[in-house]
């Protein structure tokens, strides 16, 4: 176990965002006793802007995004970093935090940046086909270099594999021993057979040491074995076992019978 309970210390002004949040109101401290920690609740019930809170206080690295202190959108995460105390039984400075949908769009821009640089060739050997090859090769310089550095950096893995291929490959690459992760909703490019791939990379991890929070409406996700599960439903969050969490439920229900939920719509 790395990261032990988050406390909510500060005396915080109540009208300011997140403070505004129900789940923060009567916020004590959260406790992790197991090395995977699992978030759930309904849309909007305050995971992401905890885990956020968590992200910017432990100070990880933000996979494929901008680092939360750079981004003027995460000022509620400072905010709420400020507020709150971690303690640590082993402080650790590998991990990362992970929103899916951050890794989608960094996958875009890899391969927008390849195939932008790729049409810049192209335009350079049509614009100087009667040049020297000196000028040629100066003009191309720049586009070349992004195209090998991006394949040095990322193989020819991530612009040419589907976003769940490309997605569990960086995730696997990077996951270290004694690290701290912080996933929010990391199924999302995920189909269900790789769901169970993200599980099994996890499990392998906790074996050496690392500790996930995670961030979930999946399911299969929410039953990764021996992790502990708190419903951001209640506030304070409170411990919930998977049989009793909503989305199983309404999941299972609907699997049982899809149309006899649909004829009520
Ligand atoms: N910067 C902000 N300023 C004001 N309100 C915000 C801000 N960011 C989020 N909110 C609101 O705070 C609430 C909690 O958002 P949050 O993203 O933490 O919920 P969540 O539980 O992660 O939801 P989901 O499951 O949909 O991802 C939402 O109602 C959201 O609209």
């Amino acid at each position: 176990m790395l990261l032990k309970e988050v406390k909510l210390i500060q005396n915080q002004n109540d009208r300011q965002f997140p403070f505004t949040l129900p789940i923060l109101r009567d916020f004590h401290k959260l406790s992790f006793k197991k090395p995977i920690t699992i978030l759930v609740g309904e849309n909007g019930s305050g995971k992401s802007t905890f885990l956020e809170g968590i992200a910017a206080s432990s100070d990880l690295p933000v996979a494929g995004g901008v680092e939360l202190s750079q981004d003027k959108e995460m000022d509620h995460a400072q905010t709420l970093a400020k507020a709150l105390k971690l303690t640590w039984m082993q402080k650790t400075k590998n991990g990362f935090f992970l929103r899916a949908e951050d890794f989608i769009s960094f996958v875009r821009r890899i391969k927008q940046m390849k195939q932008e640089a790729e049409e810049e060739l192209r335009n350079i050997e049509e614009e100087y086909k009667n040049k020297s090859a000196f000028a040629k090769g100066l003009a191309s310089m720049p586009h070349a270099r992004t195209i090998a550095e991006l394949k040095h950096l990322y193989d020819e893995g991530l612009d040419v594999r589907s976003h769940g291929e490309s997605y569990l490959d960086y995730f696997q690459a990077r996951v270290r021993p004694n690290g701290l992760y912080l996933l929010d909703e990391p199924e999302t490019p995920l189909s269900p057979m790789r769901q169970l791939s993200l599980i099994s990379i996890i499990l392998d991890a906790v074996k050496q040491g690392s500790q996930f929070i995670i961030i979930t409406h999946s399911p299969i996700i929410m039953a990764l074995p021996d992790a502990d599960i708190y419903s951001f439903d209640v506030h304070p969050p409170q411990l919930i076992q998977y049989e009793e969490i909503e989305h199983v439920q309404i999941t299972k229900n609907f699997l049982d019978s899809p149309q006899s939920f649909l004829r009520h719509l």
